[in-house]
């Protein structure tokens, strides 16, 4: 495997961009997130909590009918967006215009979702965070991977990834098709796991946050509405995925000596991203 190069403070001391006094949520970036289906509504209302909790102005997500109640009450600084269909997303479709999308946490892969992400992609080229089934959808449909946007950033974990790029036999060769597939697509995947890497082009990033208390349901539904805040705060994409990992993982470290590794969820990292922002601070 080619040398990474390590994230620790310093290095995202280089990156990281406090915020001006006289800011407003209109400079702050707006944020859509887009998924959810039916019992699989808490994966959107955690990385939609995340994506405000990261300093995003204005956060929107769009999911299927059923979600409308639980989101809103469950996070009102929130605003919903609805599919037509009740249980899962048939067509995405909203009427202004986001700085950033992430999109696949608990989407599901119903055949009706698969084609909504197709005629989206076909028809948007924003900037783009893709997790979860979003990725699953890829997998199967390899065309449509060639519709993403430079600099997309994928989120798969070691199953979503394999699914992505297909198996490998050695840590050496996982590095080498992940590398090669960045290359191809033009694409910033955080390969994510226990450490986390992120990869862009030749590029190899080695984050130095985070410990076993991060393996936890819905998790990663929480770093995917950190990387779109910070993208949609005008972070480059590279950078959004850099510091979306380091202040994710952050989390895990400074609450760790309060919960133990067992009973830290992933509403935990939400609760702990304003201490992370204040450790940069120091
Ligand atoms: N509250 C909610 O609404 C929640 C909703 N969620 C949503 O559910 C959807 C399905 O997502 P998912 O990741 O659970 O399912 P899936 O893609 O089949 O992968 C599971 C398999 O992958 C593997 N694996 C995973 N991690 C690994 C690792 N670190 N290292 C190694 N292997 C690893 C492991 O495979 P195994 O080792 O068992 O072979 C495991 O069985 C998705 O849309 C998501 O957003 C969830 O976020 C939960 C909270
Ligand atoms: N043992 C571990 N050490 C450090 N980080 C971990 C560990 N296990 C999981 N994580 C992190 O937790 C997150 C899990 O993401 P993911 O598997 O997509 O969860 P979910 O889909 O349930 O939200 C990733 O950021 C991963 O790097
Ligand atoms: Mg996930």
């Amino acid at each position: 495997m080619k040398s990474s190069i390590p994230i620790d403070k310093a290095a995202i001391l280089k990156r990281y961009k406090p915020i001006d006094a006289h800011t407003h949520k209109g400079i702050q970036g707006h944020a859509l997130l887009v998924g959810g289906s039916y019992g699989k509504i808490g994966a959107m209302t955690l990385s939609s909590k995340a994506c405000l909790k990261t300093g995003c102005g204005l956060v929107t997500v769009f999911i299927p009918r059923c979600g409308y109640e639980i989101l809103q009450t469950a996070n009102p600084e929130v605003m919903v967006l609805t599919d037509v269909q009740e249980k899962y997303i048939s067509n995405i479709e909203f009427n202004f215009m986001p700085n950033a999308i992430g999109i696949g946490p608990g989407i599901g892969q119903e055949l009706e979702t698969q084609n909504a992400l197709h005629e989206f992609l076909t028809n948007d080229k924003r900037l783009l965070v893709i997790d979860a089934d979003a990725l699953n959808i890829l997998s199967q449909n390899a065309a449509w991977i060639s519709l993403l946007p430079d600099k997309t950033i994928l989120t798969p974990h070691p199953k979503e990834l394999e699914r992505l790029i297909g198996k490998w036999n050695s840590n050496t060769e996982k590095f080498e098709k992940t590398v090669a597939f960045s290359k191809l697509h033009h694409v910033i995947i955080v390969m994510k796991g226990a450490p986390t890497f992120i990869i862009d082009g030749e590029t190899i990033y080695e984050n130095s946050t985070g410990n076993a208390a991060l393996a936890t349901a819905g998790t990663g539904d929480v770093l995917t509405g950190m990387i779109t805040s910070l993208l949609a705060q005008s972070y480059e994409p590279i950078d959004a995925a850099i510091l979306g990992v380091y202040l994710h993982g952050l989390t895990a470290d400074i609450a760790l000596h309060k919960t133990g590794y067992q009973s830290f969820i992933a509403s935990d990292v939400i609760s702990n991203i304003g201490k992370a922002f204040l450790s940069l601070e120091k």
